[in-house]
């Protein structure tokens, strides 16, 4: 008999979910040719690509990070910026999304005049107040071809409430090529700053209403705020 019971308590301990890993959904858009691609392909392996190609639709790249202890799924939908290959899928991008990064390009002014329309078009999806947004000028190694200074920048982005990066995908160390300048902020560093800034915002919520529990009930219909989504299930690809 105790050997029976011992038996049991082995199988219901071996049948328990394993640790679940939350999943932040951030989206980056902004202008085709700003470096999107690259800054989320430079966040998720690390280098920047050999060659990239406009985005049709959206890519998806995601990176597990460990904060406190606690591992964290950061989705990164890589959005397309041209709007021939984005018009089908916008209502997937900001469906359940914790955080949005708008990308302007420092070398092209027409880029960072397009943030307003990018800003309307998140308005336009019921973004709530609290999904943290955060601004990155790209392509900071070509210094010596900005069209957008970094004091507009600041300005703009305070104007908005929020946090400003300058950084290269190409060179995240910054400065110019084989220059000695430093001052870009690191790609590594800008998603990581989203990511805690979520998961200060989103405690993690013990109890049975587990993550796979609400992954598997939410129906794609349902449209709720990740403020409401104490869990943060997020699609694994386009619905
Ligand atoms: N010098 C420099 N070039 C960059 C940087 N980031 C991207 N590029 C180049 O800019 C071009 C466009 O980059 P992508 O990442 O494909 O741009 P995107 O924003 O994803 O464009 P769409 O997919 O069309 O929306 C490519 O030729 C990249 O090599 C950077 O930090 N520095
Ligand atoms: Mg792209």
């Amino acid at each position: 008999m105790a050997e029976d019971s011992s038996l049991s308590s082995l199988e219901f301990s071996s049948s328990l979910p394993p640790p679940r890993t939350r999943i932040f959904k951030i989206i980056v858009i902004g202008d085709s040719g700003v470096g999107k691609t690259c800054l989320t392909y430079r966040f998720c392996a690390g280098r920047f690509p050999d060659k990239t190609e406009a985005t049709i639709g959206v890519d998806f790249r995601e990176k597990v990070i460990e904060i406190d202890g606690e591992k964290i799924k950061v989705q990164l939908w890589d959005t397309a910026g041209q709007e021939r290959f984005r018009k089908s899928m916008v209502q997937h991008y900001y469906r359940n999304v914790h955080a949005v990064v708008f990308v302007y390009d420092v070398t092209s002014a027409a880029s960072f005049r397009s943030l307003p329309a990018w800003i309307e078009e998140c308005r336009q999806h019921a973004l709530g107040q609290e999904v943290p947004r955060i601004l990155v000028g790209n392509k900071c190694d070509l210094r010596h071809l900005s069209q957008v200074s970094t004091e507009l920048a600041q300005q703009f982005a305070d104007a908005h409430s929020m946090p400003l990066f300058e950084t290269s995908a190409k060179n995240p160390h910054g400065g110019e090529e084989g220059g000695g300048r430093n001052s870009s902020d690191h790609v590594e560093a800008i998603f990581m700053t989203v990511a805690h800034k979520l998961k200060s915002q989103k405690p993690l919520q013990l109890g049975s209403d587990t993550s796979a529990h609400r992954c598997l009930v939410q129906r794609e219909s349902a449209i709720y705020s990740p403020r409401e989504s104490k869990t943060n299930c997020a699609v694994s690809g386009p619905q």
